[in-house]
């Protein structure tokens, strides 16, 4: 298969797809791999070790499109790359398809294949294409909200641990999956008072074991948001439910009880933002403020830190793309079931069932196009 990697376009992510280690393995594997001059720079990664590892290297972005029959990038496509779809091209990538219609609508018109790694998920329910990039956003969620804690942010001026005599800060974790967890690994670290909730109490059991007296778990339910929200000092967003747009469970209205100079540091942003004063940032002007309360709402943290991130993340997405590119999308997802669930978009229809359901738009199931692939 002839595989490519371009460079992001998004606003300062130099995260790229595929490091050279990765382009040896699919070139072993019997594939062709193009990748952008200067692919992976901003990751340390030079045009010499893609060639040494047997890529081509291309002059243009759109010289791969052309070429390619799997693209593998980090970040869901913008609309300067909508252009260069073409029919049949399998699109490996992180899509966030519930909280952008217009990418999904380009999508079908071109007849891509896109297969996200926020769905992939495997037969013991973990999200093994997410989870590299949750557990560094994770752990720059408490490091950014320190940050913004400064006075000179808009912040309240708190330091997380305090020093002794004076009272820690608390901390308000909301989801306690893979971005909560690592949050609450720095936070509770650090020393902050720090409460965890989510709405499946085995993952507060789980969370509970781990981390024992030094965090207080908590079910997620507006109650509960509420009051905690109003002594938070930093209060970390990051609840899903895969595919589906996140639930915006920080109302507007607990803003006005919040301190003044508070932080949200709302994760979930890529699906969409868990808080309703969400939107979108980046890191060149991450924060705004709504009712004196800091927001932090970057849908690419991990793109601070690009050399782990390329890393972690690639580490992850080799094994599904090798399987992919050996025998193509069909055969890979009949071979192996789990690929079925990162496959969002299929010859002109949405095929991933909370997209569908989130977008307002028509569901089809992928088993019943891919046993019929000519179709
Ligand atoms: N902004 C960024 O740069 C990044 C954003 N993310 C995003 O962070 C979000 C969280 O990701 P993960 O931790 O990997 O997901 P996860 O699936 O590991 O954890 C999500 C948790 O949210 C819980 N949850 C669902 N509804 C809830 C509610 N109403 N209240 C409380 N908890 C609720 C679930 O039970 C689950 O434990 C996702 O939207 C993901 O795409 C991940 C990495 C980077
Ligand atoms: C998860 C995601 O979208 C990111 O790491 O940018």
């Amino acid at each position: 298969m002839r595989i490519g990697c371009v460079k992001e376009i998004k606003k300062q992510e130099y995260r790229v797809g595929m490091t050279p280690d990765n382009a040896g393995s699919y070139v072993n594997a019997g594939h062709e791999v193009y990748v952008e001059s200067g692919l992976g720079v901003g990751s340390g990664f030079p045009d010499s070790e893609y060639e040494e590892a047997g890529a081509r290297i291309m002059g243009t972005a759109k010289e791969v499109w052309d070429i390619s029959e799997m693209m593998v990038k980090v970040k869901e496509p913008l609309p300067e790359e909508y252009p260069l779809f073409h029919e049949g091209l399998i699109l490996y990538t992180y899509l966030h398809l519930a909280a952008d219609k217009p990418l999904t609508e380009a999508l079908l018109e071109s007849g891509v294949k896109g297969v996200a790694y926020e769905t992939l998920m495997e037969r013991d329910k973990s999200l093994p294409l997410l989870a590299p990039m949750s557990q560094i956003a994770g752990r720059l969620s408490v490091q950014e909200g320190a940050k913004y804690l400064e006075k000179m942010y808009g912040g309240e001026g708190v330091l997380l641990a305090g020093v002794p005599g004076t009272p820690k800060a608390d901390i308000v974790i909301i989801g306690g999956g893979s971005v909560g967890t690592n949050a609450c690994k720095i936070a509770a670290g650090m020393g902050a008072n720090v409460t965890i909730m989510d709405v499946n109490t085995q993952r507060l059991q789980y969370l509970d074991d781990i981390f024992g007296a030094r965090i207080q778990t908590l079910v997620s339910n507006d109650r509960n948001i509420e009051k905690a929200l109003r002594n938070a000092d930093l209060v970390i967003g990051c609840v899903l439910i895969p595919g589906k747009a996140a639930p915006k469970v920080i109302k507007k209205k607990y803003l006005q009880q919040m301190k003044k100079g508070a932080v949200i540091v709302d994760v979930a942003v890529d699906q969409g933002g868990c808080c309703e004063t969400t939107k979108m940032t980046y890191h060149n002007d991450p924060i705004y403020t709504v009712d004196s309360v800091v927001h932090y709402c970057v849908g690419n943290m991990p793109g601070a830190v690009p050399r782990t991130s390329t890393i972690a993340l690639t580490n992850a997405t080799l094994r599904y793309g090798l399987e992919i590119a050996k025998n193509g999308l069909e055969e890979a997802c009949r071979e192996n079931e789990v690929i079925y669930s990162a496959v969002n978009t299929y010859q002109g229809k949405v095929t991933y069932q909370n997209v569908a359901l989130s977008l307002g738009m028509e569901y089809t199931d992928i088993k019943s196009l891919c046993m019929n692939p000519g179709r």
